[in-house]
């Protein structure tokens, strides 16, 4: 393994070709100055010598068809491995789903993004390989987070795109981050990545990045890029400025970042997450309603069990919506305006 990935610097191929787990693990140096660790499929680490204070999680494929991600860190892996790009941070990057990317589907048997935190030993416990992996999934990432320096800057970017069209193409979630401020740099950092639009959530969730933001204090977010497509029929100069930026910050080169200023983004709170009750739930707007699409107080935006689901505030936007997912689980997410008094900077 370790000579075909010298070979190729394809790292995505690698994974694909041995989905479920690798049997070994392996390590050897970038020159004098980064020593590179496989840790699983997957999972691959860069260790510059001398590291910066970041510690840095690039995550994709926790929706195996979610495939701009998957090709842009693929290209960064590639990159580090044919030392165009040095690394000056640690960083981790971590391809979720492999065999969800190999069977083109969201997930296999369960939605992976539902289930850290924990959740993947509730219940029924490990009985799936969502499950399982999200369990490992964890576990690498408190080994690369728990063997960094004291004091780093700890980073974790989710990857995704989205099922749906949308008004803003790039948006990220903040997850609920209680007692801590939001990072008015962070969000000029997406900006300038052209991630425009930040949604603030209101509530502790199972996903991949608010593990990080809870656990390790991590400036985590979830980031949208844009309509799921087919693997290769992305269009990557839409990615152009993304690249750019993890690129200088992966390289410890100026970020050249402005002052937060609120009037360059598009601010969301999330004021309520709408779960599934009944098998029936069912939106009364059509399938091709753009995510930030916004309704008036009193709309029916969705019915079940006989009962409608109404707006409550003055206006709600709408992200998100999928009646397709199992009873319990969240159906969308309903936003109004943000405040910023809780932004540093
Ligand atoms: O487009 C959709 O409906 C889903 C896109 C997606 O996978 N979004 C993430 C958001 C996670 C979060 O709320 O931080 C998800 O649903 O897992
Ligand atoms: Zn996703």
């Amino acid at each position: 393994m370790l000579q075909a990935l010298k070979e190729s610097k394809d790292f995505l191929q690698l994974t694909l070709a041995q989905p479920q787990h690798f049997d070994e693990t392996f390590t050897f140096m970038l020159g004098s100055h980064t020593q590179v660790e496989v840790w699983d499929t997957g999972v691959i680490v860069f260790e510059p010598k001398v590291a910066r204070g970041k510690d840095i999680v690039l995550s994709c494929a926790v929706h195996g068809n979610e495939t701009a991600p998957i090709e842009l860190c693929n290209g960064l892996i590639k990159s580090l491995l044919e030392e165009r790009l040095i690394a000056e941070q640690r960083i981790l990057f971590l391809f979720g789903n492999p065999p969800a990317i190999i069977n083109g589907t969201r997930f296999i048997d369960e939605n992976l993004n539902r289930l850290f935190n924990g959740a993947h030993s509730v219940g029924e416990g490990l009985v799936n390989p969502e499950r399982i992996r999200a369990k490992k999934l964890e576990f690498y990432v408190d080994k690369f987070f728990s063997s960094s320096k004291d004091n780093s800057h700890k980073i974790h970017y989710d990857l995704h795109t989205a099922i749906r069209g949308s008004k803003h193409e790039k948006f990220a979630i903040y997850p609920y981050r209680p007692g801590r401020k939001y990072s008015g740099e962070q969000i000029m950092f997406l900006e300038a990545c052209g991630i425009d639009t930040v949604l603030f959530h209101h509530e502790p969730t199972t996903t991949f990045s608010y593990f990080s933001s809870l656990n390790y204090q991590a400036d985590a977010f979830t980031i949208e890029l844009g309509k799921v497509l087919p693997m290769g029929q992305n269009d990557m100069t839409r990615f152009i400025a993304l690249n750019e930026m993890l690129s200088r910050l992966i390289g410890n080169k100026p970020l050249e970042l402005p002052v937060f200023n609120a009037n360059a983004v598009n601010l969301y709170q999330v004021c309520r997450a709408i779960n599934k009750g009944f098998d029936d739930f069912e939106f009364t707007f059509a399938n091709d309603v753009e995510n930030f699409t916004s309704f008036p107080k009193g709309y029916i935006l969705a019915k079940e069990g006989g009962e409608s689901i109404k707006v409550e505030h003055e206006v709600e936007a709408i992200v998100f919506p999928n009646a397709k997912v199992p009873v319990g689980q969240r159906t969308v997410l309903c936003l109004k305006p943000a405040t910023t008094e809780n932004i540093d900077g």
